[in-house]
């Protein structure tokens, strides 16, 4: 997309572009390369998801993940696409404490990474902690339903609000963060009939992920869209749109190849200097050794 054409998304912009059911599309990065893709691609918006605790840093769930490493990418990403609109998560357990704290910690990553907004896990029980965000002028994206930063409550990465009194719960829960101010909410691995009751009952777009197709946009992983991952392990919601990943190996794999058979570098990839230059600097060298 050139720079003329490309219209970074509000707060406001999308809350038209629900009223219009026109799909949000939002992709996750965590670099500024990732973030160049995704902007060139013309997404409407990025995540710098905590999930990078888990495609980028090698743990097993994002419960490790530090307010250091979120402002660390979100700075990334920030450079990598300044024409984007780009909303990072709050980390484990740093809006759990008290509302001051929140609000410092929010503060942070907003000042730091000068992003546009942030997302936050939990639904009525963190109300308080979203209004005091939402009075410091910082935009406030939700996220019910599998809420990864809980996962040892879970019992594992599991689909959410089957059952009638957590269905009722998450409806509930979306309708607490709507009137807290939030302008947005993520629905992650849910049934999709629970997703569709939602996008219709609160007035703010919903972001589904594994939540159906009748919320207002879609978010993948960066690295699940581009099948960028080794391990094979994924969940259902994932559409696959490529297979970076196996493209990486065969390609590392004739770099290896190429440099043992002494294919690589060939003349096409090396520097010239004058023989005589060289010559000469032979001939210094074998002086310096006889003397
Ligand atoms: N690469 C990646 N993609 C993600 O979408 C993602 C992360 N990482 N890390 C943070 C969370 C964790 N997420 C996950 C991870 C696994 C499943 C999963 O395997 N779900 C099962 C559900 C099985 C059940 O409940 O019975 C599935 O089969 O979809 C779901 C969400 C979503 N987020
Ligand atoms: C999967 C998305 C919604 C997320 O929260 C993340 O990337 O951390």
């Amino acid at each position: 997309m050139d720079k003329e054409a490309r219209f970074k998304q509000t707060t406001r912009s999308v809350q038209v572009m629900k009223e219009r059911s026109e799909p949000i599309v939002m992709v996750t990065a965590y670099d500024s390369t990732q973030a160049a893709h995704a902007q060139a691609a013309g997404v409407d918006m990025i995540l710098v998801g905590d999930s990078l605790g888990m495609v980028m840093l090698g743990y097993d769930t994002t419960v490790p993940v530090t307010i250091e490493d979120m402002i660390h990418h979100a700075k990334a990403v920030r450079r990598g696409a300044k024409d984007t609109m780009v909303i990072v998560d709050m980390p484990f357990a740093t809006y759990h404490q008290s509302v001051a704290d929140t609000v410092r910690y929010a503060s942070r990553i907003m000042q730091e990474s000068y992003v546009d907004g942030l997302k936050l896990e939990g639904g009525i029980e963190i109300v308080p902690h979203v209004q005091a965000l939402v009075q410091a002028g910082i935009p406030v994206c939700g996220h019910l339903g599998l809420t990864p930063q809980s996962v040892l409550q879970f019992g594992g990465f599991r689909v959410q609000a089957r059952e009638l009194h957590a269905a009722q719960k998450l409806l509930n829960d979306a309708i607490a963060l709507q009137a807290a101010g939030s302008f947005m909410v993520v629905l992650e691995c849910i049934p999709s009939a629970l997703g569709t009751l939602v996008t219709e009952t609160i007035t703010i777009p919903t972001i589904g992920i594994g939540a159906g197709d009748a919320c207002s946009g879609q978010v993948l992983v960066y690295h699940d869209l581009l099948g960028l991952g080794v391990d094979s392990r994924r969940a259902k919601f994932v559409k696959t749109y490529a297979q970076l990943g196996e493209s990486a190996i065969a390609a590392i794999k004739s770099y290896r190849d190429e440099v043992k058979q002494h294919e690589f570098p060939n003349q096409e990839y090396r520097y010239d200097i004058a023989v005589e230059a060289i010559s000469s600097v032979k001939k210094h060298v074998q002086e310096e050794e006889k003397a």
